[in-house]
């Protein structure tokens, strides 16, 4: 996207590997908006980042004229009632309620439990694998049986704020597998979650946003390696015993890749 803020008044504040400042930037592509990105330091946050965003701290922040608007969710509605051309939310409103619903179950539910798949190691780890497949289960059968079964996306033939909110992220499924040794997504359980990805995956605007995988693995192996050794340093037991089974079989991850 051009690095031009003056068409719109755009600014967005983000972080490279963050999947939330990828949805933001996937629904200014997919509007056709031009806007000025700023990259964010989030171990050393500008002073502009706390001031648009205070209580949270966090990016996505985008900044349209005076206003500035946080967390991803609420940005792309404020994007998509803004700017009304190519619209991404569905005109009914029943199901625009399902896609908020689909929305914040997808952050509550299936992304805290990918979070913990993350940092955490044994008994704990393997629950939170259990509830991501529970979770992926939830949306197989919406795509199965709900008001979404038998479309190409969420949004119908064309990506909408539910494919924008829960494919940012999907990503990181793969991710966490080779990073954490799990196995998270498999096509003979969630067959059309899995090819629902695929094609999101495989769309020019998509492409152009997620980061190159090797990167992104590169990037969690170290942040999990922190955050293990961090639990570990905190006593905590369940961590430190199985710091070393996973440290063994990422650094396999890493030879084998090598
Ligand atoms: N609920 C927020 C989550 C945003 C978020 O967690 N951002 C992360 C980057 S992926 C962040 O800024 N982390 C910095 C911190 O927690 O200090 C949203 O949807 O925008």
């Amino acid at each position: 996207m051009a690095s031009n803020g003056l068409l719109n008044g755009l600014k967005l504040y983000g972080s490279w590997a963050s999947p939330y400042t990828h949805r933001v930037q996937l629904a200014l592509k997919l509007k056709g908006l031009e806007f000025e990105y700023i990259e964010e330091d989030l171990t050393n946050k500008s002073s502009s980042l706390l001031l648009h965003n205070p209580i949270y701290k966090k990016v996505p922040v985008l900044l349209h004229g005076d206003h500035s608007i946080v967390e991803s969710v609420i940005i792309l509605q404020y994007i998509d009632e803004t700017w009304t051309d190519n619209s991404l939310l569905p005109s009914d409103p029943y199901e625009r309620a399902l896609v908020r619903f689909w929305c914040y179950f997808i952050d509550d539910k299936l992304g805290t439990a990918l979070g913990t798949v993350f940092k955490s190691a044994g008994e704990e780890q393997k629950l939170a694998v259990g509830e991501v497949h529970e979770n992926l289960k939830l949306v197989e059968g919406e795509l199965q049986e709900g008001v979404f079964k038998g479309r190409r996306f969420f949004g119908g033939e064309k990506i909408g704020l539910l494919d924008i909110v829960l494919g940012c992220g999907s990503y990181w499924l793969s991710v966490f597998e080779k990073v954490a040794d799990v196995k998270l997504i498999d096509s003979e359980m969630f067959p059309l979650f899995c090819s629902w990805l695929k094609d999101f995956e495989e769309q020019p605007e998509v492409k152009e946003i997620i980061p190159a995988i090797d990167k992104l693995l590169e990037y969690a192996h170290g942040v999990r390696q922190l955050m293990l050794s961090l639990s570990s340093a905190a006593g905590d037991p369940t961590t430190t015993t199985t710091t070393t089974t996973t440290t063994n079989n990422t650094d396999d991850d890493q030879g084998s890749k090598d």
